[in-house]
Parts: C-alpha cells; structure tokens; sequence
C-alpha cells in the first residue's frame, strides 16, 4: 500500500480549472519531484493535500498504519496532526521570535503536558521542556542552524530562513514532507547543499519528501521519480532519465533534453 494515493483530484476556482483529475501515489520513504511551468498548478495541488484547499473532486489516502484514511477537506492543524508537514513558497516564520522558538513552536502538537503542569510549573512541565529543547536544537544541528539558535529569524539570511522552515515542518514529525520551492532564491552552491541536506534527510528520517522545483539540476540529481503537471493536468510521470527524454515536458516545460 501506497504512504499517499491521489485519485482523481481536482481543483476548480470559479470557472478556472487549476488541477483537472490528477492521480499519484508516494511510497514510503520514496522522493518524488513535482515539476511543470508557472501557473500549472503545482501549488494548488499542494494546498489540497495540506487541507489549505478543499478539493472540488477526487480523493486523497494517506495510509495510517493498516488502514487509509481520507484526508481530503481535513483541515490544516488535523493533516499535520495525521503526519503531514509542509513549507511555502513564500516563506512563513515567526519572524520577532528567535530561531530555537520557531522550531519550539513547531513541537507544540507533541506537547505532554496540561495548561495546569505549565502555570504551575511541575516537574512534568520541566521535563517535557527539556526533551522539546533538546529535540529541536538536534533539528538546527541537522539543518546546520546550531550556531544561529538565539538569533531572530528575521536576520537570518534567505538560505538559512528556508533551512529554518524546514527545521520547522520536521518538528511536527512527519512521516510525509512537501516542499515548496526549497531552492528558490539559493545561489549554485546553496542549492548543492541543500541538495544533499534533503537526501539527508530523507534517509535520517525514513520519511516521504515531494518536493516543488524549478531547478532541474536539483530534480534530476534528487528526486527518484517525477510528476508534470501542465495546466492542471499530470501530462508524465516517470523515473529522472525517463522524464528528461519525455517529448510532452520537453515541449511544455524543459525546452530542451536536460
Ligand atoms: N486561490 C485562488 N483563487 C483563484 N485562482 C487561483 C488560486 N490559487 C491558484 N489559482 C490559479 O490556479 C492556477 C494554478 O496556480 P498554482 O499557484 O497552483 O500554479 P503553480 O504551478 O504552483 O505555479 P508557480 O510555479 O508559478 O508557483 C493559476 O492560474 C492561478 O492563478
């Protein structure tokens, strides 16, 4: 059974068809690329398997052990909950909190402890404290953010706002993690970096990643099987080498064999 079966989804705004029946599957621990041109629908697809977006068709499975659960239409905090995280395209922090806070925050689902224990400050309280504080400075030290822990993350530079987000989304303890755009914004040797952090990732966590790029090195080099979606219809699928060759994306998308 598939981690994540998309049957048939689709997205209507007004008379706008923005993803028009698209189906795929993630496999446990899998990497999956999610490319095609601006306004294709790649986003919206994304913000219907976050809860962002009701579906206006379609379903959405996310396998939950030994049984699917349908999560189309869930709401965002219940997706999360359900072990889904994501990043944005534009990116999303608490920008006048420290960069250890944002990744605090981000544990907040996982908290055991009762509004009682915290205003009273039990040693429960001191306990679940410590293991949050420890478990995210563990996350900066992956996301080579461990120097920068007290810093606001608004002085953060791009790259590093963007490793943050990702630190981020890792904290609620996906099983299931989107990326939108990680590289946007990254220079060459950024984005060899992250490229490596990501597969990192992956393996360190035994996690599914689809990810969101306009930078084919970082497709190609990554990603293990890719889907193209051109004006919200999945056009191809298939393995890095299967889709560099593909005359459909090669004509909507990629302009030239990569
Ligand atoms: N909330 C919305 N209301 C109306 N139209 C929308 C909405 N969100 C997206 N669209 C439209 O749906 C289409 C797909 O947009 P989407 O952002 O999903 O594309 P994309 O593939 O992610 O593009 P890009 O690569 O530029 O980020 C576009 O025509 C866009 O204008």
């Amino acid at each position: 059974m598939a981690l994540l079966t998309v049957k048939n989804l689709t997205k209507n705004f007004g008379g706008l068809c923005a993803n028009s029946n698209i189906s795929m599957e993630v496999a446990s621990n899998e990497l999956v690329g999610l490319i095609g041109p601006n306004g294709a629908g790649k986003t919206t697809l994304f913000n219907m398997l976050t809860g962002v977006y009701e579906p206006s068709g379609g379903t959405i499975l996310l396998n939950n052990g030994d049984h699917e659960v349908s999560i189309g239409g869930m709401k965002p905090y219940k997706v999360t909950a359900m072990g889904i995280a994501r990043t944005f395209q534009n990116i999303r922090l608490f920008k006048g909190l420290s960069v250890l806070e944002n990744v605090k925050i981000a544990m907040h689902k996982d908290v055991h402890y009762h509004l009682a224990q915290a205003i009273f400050r039990t040693p429960k309280f001191y306990q679940e404290e410590a293991r949050m504080e420890k478990q995210a400075r563990e996350l900066l030290s992956i996301m080579k953010l461990d120097q920068k822990s007290g810093e606001l993350a608004d002085n953060l530079p791009y790259g590093e706002q963007r490793r943050l987000e990702i630190a981020r989304a890792l904290a609620t303890n996906p099983k299931l993690l989107f990326l939108d755009e990680p590289a946007a914004g990254m220079n060459p040797q950024e984005t060899a970096e992250l490229t490596e952090l990501i597969r990192f990732i992956k393996e360190r966590f035994q996690i599914s990643i689809v990810l969101i790029e306009h930078d084919m090195s970082l497709v190609m080099n990554l990603c293990e099987r890719i889907y193209v979606l051109d004006y919200g219809k999945m056009i191809a699928k298939g393995t890095p080498s299967e889709i560099a060759v593909n005359q459909k994306v090669i004509d909507s998308y990629l302009g030239e064999e990569v």
